[in-house]
């Protein structure tokens, strides 16, 4: 199935409230909407005469090797998309062979996210996304709970000082979740009585002096998400980020953004000598993960298409989203002359309607 019949299938199924969860962005959508179109502005300018007949598409990352340069994003509440949820991406995902950010606000806990990757793959890579709480023995909890599950790597989302205003849910009124589900990491966390939950609470006094005792609590790689500003990927490195996220949240969070790719050259400038640079935002097609590789990304993180497939067939729907992107890829590497991930290069880039 296409990546648009899956989004197809995904809306007919879903409750239409939780479809607009998931669909949706912030203010009047627009980076959401960019993030896409803007893919439509880089063209590829393939290589001849030097490709192969087989390509080795494997790559690594902080904590993972795998056979894809594709990273399933943290997106919340899996549950309310489908019965198996979490658990159906993580098997998913390790038997595609790439990298799985399960996150804090997940409706299955993280110990269980990684015991359903290793039955499909008994080394599999499953990361944790942080949201920094803002009483640190709250977050010192999370992450040993990510460690003691299994995790390779860390990722702290720092672009959510506030959370976005999401238009169709505040239309819907989506405030809650319903009867049944809940962020189940936040159980049991210190300061709460047993058994009970706590809020996950955004907080704009968080500083990059948070991130790094976040480091310096761990001995996992921390990455950090959902920067856009070369300057904060510098801040980033120097605060021991083992990796940065390029990223505008899917247009969730600030409503007057560049896109994500438009973001990415200059943070591959500041800090790709040092740690691998990441996208994620709007990439849809084996051929946008092929863009972000010449413009320098390690890899690129899929949010929504991903949730279509799981709410369209379960662990089926996301393998067919993850093969897709996979085979489509491929594709295109062998289109553009390459062999390997690194053969895409920026002089293969042109920005549509330019000359070069
Ligand atoms: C339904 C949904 C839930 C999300 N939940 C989280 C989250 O809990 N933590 C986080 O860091 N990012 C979250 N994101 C953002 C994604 O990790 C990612 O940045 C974004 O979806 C990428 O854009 P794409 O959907 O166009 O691929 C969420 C995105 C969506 C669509
Ligand atoms: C206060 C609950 C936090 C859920 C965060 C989910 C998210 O990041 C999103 O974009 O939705």
């Amino acid at each position: 199935m296409t990546l648009r019949a899956l989004h197809d299938a995904a809306r007919r199924t879903l409750d239409p409230v939780h479809f607009d969860y998931l669909a949706g962005g912030t203010g009047e959508e627009r980076v959401l909407a960019d993030n896409e179109r803007a893919f439509d502005r880089y063209l590829l300018l393939p290589r001849v005469l030097c490709g192969s007949e087989t390509r080795d598409t494997a790559v690594d990352l902080p904590g993972a090797r795998r056979t894809a340069p594709v990273v399933v994003a943290p997106t919340a509440f899996h549950r309310l998309m489908h019965p198996d949820g979490e658990r159906a991406a993580a098997r998913a995902a390790a038997a595609e062979g790439v990298v799985l950010v399960t996150g804090t606000a997940a409706t299955t806990a993280v110990d269980g996210v990684v015991e359903a990757a290793r039955e499909a793959d008994p080394d599999p890579a499953v990361w944790f996304q942080l949201y920094l709480h803002p009483r640190q023995e709250v977050t010192e909890a999370l992450v040993r709970r990510a460690e003691t599950a299994g995790c390779t790597a860390l990722v702290v989302t720092v672009d959510s000082p506030v959370f976005g205003r999401h238009t169709r849910d505040l239309r819907n009124g989506f405030t809650d979740l319903p009867p049944g589900y809940a962020a189940e990491n936040m159980r049991d966390l210190p300061g709460a009585p047993p058994g009970s939950l706590i809020d996950i609470p955004m907080s704009p006094a968080l500083s990059w002096r948070d991130f790094g005792e976040t480091v310096r609590m761990t001995s996992l790689p921390v990455l950090v998400k959902g920067v856009l500003h070369p300057a904060d990927a510098r801040l980033a490195v120097e605060h021991g980020a083992a990796g940065v996220i390029v990223s505008n949240h899917g247009g969730r969070q600030c409503d007057a953004v560049p896109a994500a790719v438009d973001c990415l050259p200059a943070v591959v400038g500041a800090v790709a000598d040092r740690v691998p640079v990441l996208l994620d935002g709007g990439v849809r097609r084996g051929s946008d993960v092929a863009v972000a590789l010449a413009l320098g990304a390690a890899a690129v993180g899929v949010g929504r298409p991903v949730v279509w497939g799981l709410a369209a067939g379960g662990e089926a729907g996301v393998r067919a989203v993850l093969g897709a992107l996979r085979d489509e890829y491929d594709h295109t590497l062998a289109l553009c002359g390459g062999r390997r991930n690194t053969d895409l290069t920026k002089d293969m880039i042109v920005r549509r309607g330019e000359t070069w």
